[in-house]
């Protein structure tokens, strides 16, 4: 798969990591930046990685902020994008087979490499499943996205 990644200065440290980890299992990676720990703002991050798998450049986004609460709140802002904050490998891969996650969202404050490194690489592998009880639920959510849009996604 083609992975676009983005970080703020707070997911800054772990991008060197979570590069290799990604590259480990195989996928190609879109580098979107940040390139140091001066501060950005991680909507700017967000959008980065939710118009690349939008636009069909990447087929899913990892986002590292200092939580991961402000990339993926930012991040389903953006019509079609399901971000998830996965900081243990359960959530990870249920997060893609059940909720169809395209966006993978992780703290640089609050894990460490290791750990980052088999969240991504649970992410990674897992595949929705299909199931229609978790089609009816994904059509739920797109339904709500609907009520709010003025125009078709
Ligand atoms: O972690 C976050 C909140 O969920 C943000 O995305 C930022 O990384 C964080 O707010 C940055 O904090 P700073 O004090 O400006 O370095």
């Amino acid at each position: 798969m083609k992975i676009a990644c983005a970080f703020d200065h707070a997911g800054f440290p772990l991008k060197a990591m979570v590069i290799e980890a990604v590259e480990a299992e195989g996928h190609e990676v879109t580098d979107l930046g940040t390139w140091s720990t001066d501060a950005v703002d991680y909507p700017d991050t967000a959008r980065l990685a939710a118009e690349a798998v939008r636009g069909g450049g990447a087929d899913r986004a990892i986002l590292v902020c200092g939580s991961g609460a402000g990339v993926a709140v930012a991040a389903c802002k953006f019509p079609n994008i399901r971000a998830v904050v996965a900081h243990d490998t359960y959530t990870a891969h249920q997060s893609v087979e059940h909720d169809d996650c395209n966006v993978l969202c992780l703290g640089g404050r609050v894990i460490g490499p290791a750990l980052a490194a088999d969240i991504i690489k649970s992410y990674l592998a897992a595949e929705f499943t299909g199931d229609d009880r978790h089609k009816r639920r994904l059509a739920k959510i797109d339904g709500i996205e609907r009520e709010f849009l003025r125009d078709d996604i």
